[in-house]
């Protein structure tokens, strides 16, 4: 018999997230806890984002209060596709549970040492015996702001690590983004990777104008970093026009909205999609089916954060980990956007 309890969250960004859908300053969520018979725990994490075509934190909460106290496999592998979150939210915690060792038994210091696994080791001792290694940043792409800002941010997070930078365009008119773009480029250091994320913000003739921009941009005779790809350059209604541009270009292009649940990801594969495929495992849907289609399609994807807390985002890197073939940095460089969650998180979970 396994007991489930849930608990709404509110979170503020410390910066507000622009793209071409419009400003974000909050992110709800909810926590899942299971706990078994044996006491054991795991942990879940619902955080829909209902503009890319999840379900909406509403309808989450209402999936979550319709539930008895007692949670089953069949409810949990029966949750409907219009709840893609809520998918990755329950069966996260259900596996979870399941890896405990057979006749492992929960104490309360091992209850929380899941959780504080969960924040990578930035815990107290009195919760981890030796802190995680957290992904070096190095093998995480770091969310620039938007507009000019990008330019005095991306040196401090250098620093820190980061060789990869994702920059959100299609926010201001073409013309001044490409302005800023000239001085990034020609400020990066070389060695290091550029995405550039429209989040399909862009006209046909500007996804054109950036993708023959990013071609033959020169780097003035010096090393230049690395364009990796543009996100999301048009609506996911013109996944056509992709499609054609996608033969047009040497730069790649990687879809993010288009592919943001299952159902999306498997209909723009049967269409011919080949590039790269930006997978947010926090709302695409069931983990597991998620494993099948990976394993039986190898995709070339790069994993992408949808601003969860340390709970989703543990889930989400193990499939990273499982699921990525060409290593490229995980989407998961988001902290500067949050203050220190774990005192935050380990209060919320204490509670539940
Ligand atoms: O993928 C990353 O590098 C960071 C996460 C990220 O950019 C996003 C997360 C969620 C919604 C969007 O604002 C944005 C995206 O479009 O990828
Ligand atoms: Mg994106």
């Amino acid at each position: 018999m396994t007991i489930f309890k849930f608990r709404p969250y509110r979170r503020r960004f410390v910066r507000t997230v622009s793209t071409s859908h419009g400003k974000w300053d909050i992110r709800d969520g909810i926590i899942l806890c299971f706990t078994d018979e044996s006491g054991r725990v795991g942990w879940g994490e619902i955080a829909p984002i209902s503009w890319f075509g999840s379900e909406t934190i509403e309808q989450a909460l209402d999936f979550c209060r319709q539930l008895p106290a007692q949670i089953t496999e069949e409810t949990i592998f029966s949750i409907p596709d219009e709840l893609p979150a809520c998918q990755f939210g329950f069966e996260s915690a259900w596996e979870e549970v399941g890896r405990w060792g057979d006749g492992e038994t929960c104490t309360e210091r091992s209850r929380w040492r899941s959780l504080s696994q969960r924040s990578m080791g930035r815990w107290g001792d009195e919760f981890l015996p030796s802190a995680q290694c957290p992904i070096p940043n190095a093998q995480l792409s770091a969310l620039l702001p938007a507009g000019k800002a990008a330019l005095n941010q991306w040196e401090s997070l250098w620093q820190q690590g980061y060789r990869t930078f994702k920059w959100k365009i299609g926010v201001d008119v073409v013309a001044n983004e490409l302005k800023i773009f000239e001085s990034l480029i020609h400020t990066l250091p070389a060695g290091c990777k550029l995405r550039l994320d429209a989040n399909g913000g862009l006209s046909y003739e500007e996804a054109n104008l950036w993708l023959w921009t990013c071609d033959n941009f020169k780097g003035n005779g010096k090393q230049t970093p690395e364009i990796e790809f543009i996100e999301q350059p048009l609506p996911v209604e013109q996944f056509q026009g992709m499609l054609e541009l996608s033969m047009c270009y040497g730069t790649a292009i990687a879809l993010d909205e288009s592919i943001a649940t299952l159902t999306q990801l498997t209909a723009c594969y049967q269409q011919g999609w080949r590039q790269i495929f930006v997978i947010k495992p926090g709302i695409i849907g069931s983990p597991s089916r998620l494993r099948k289609f990976c394993q039986e399609n190898k995709i070339d994807a790069v994993f992408s954060s949808v601003f969860e807390s340390a709970i989703g985002r543990v889930a989400a890197l193990k499939l990273a980990a499982e699921l990525s073939l060409n290593n490229r940095a995980v989407g998961f460089g988001i902290d500067h956007f949050f203050e220190q969650e774990d005192t935050w998180l380990l209060s919320l979970c204490k509670n539940l």
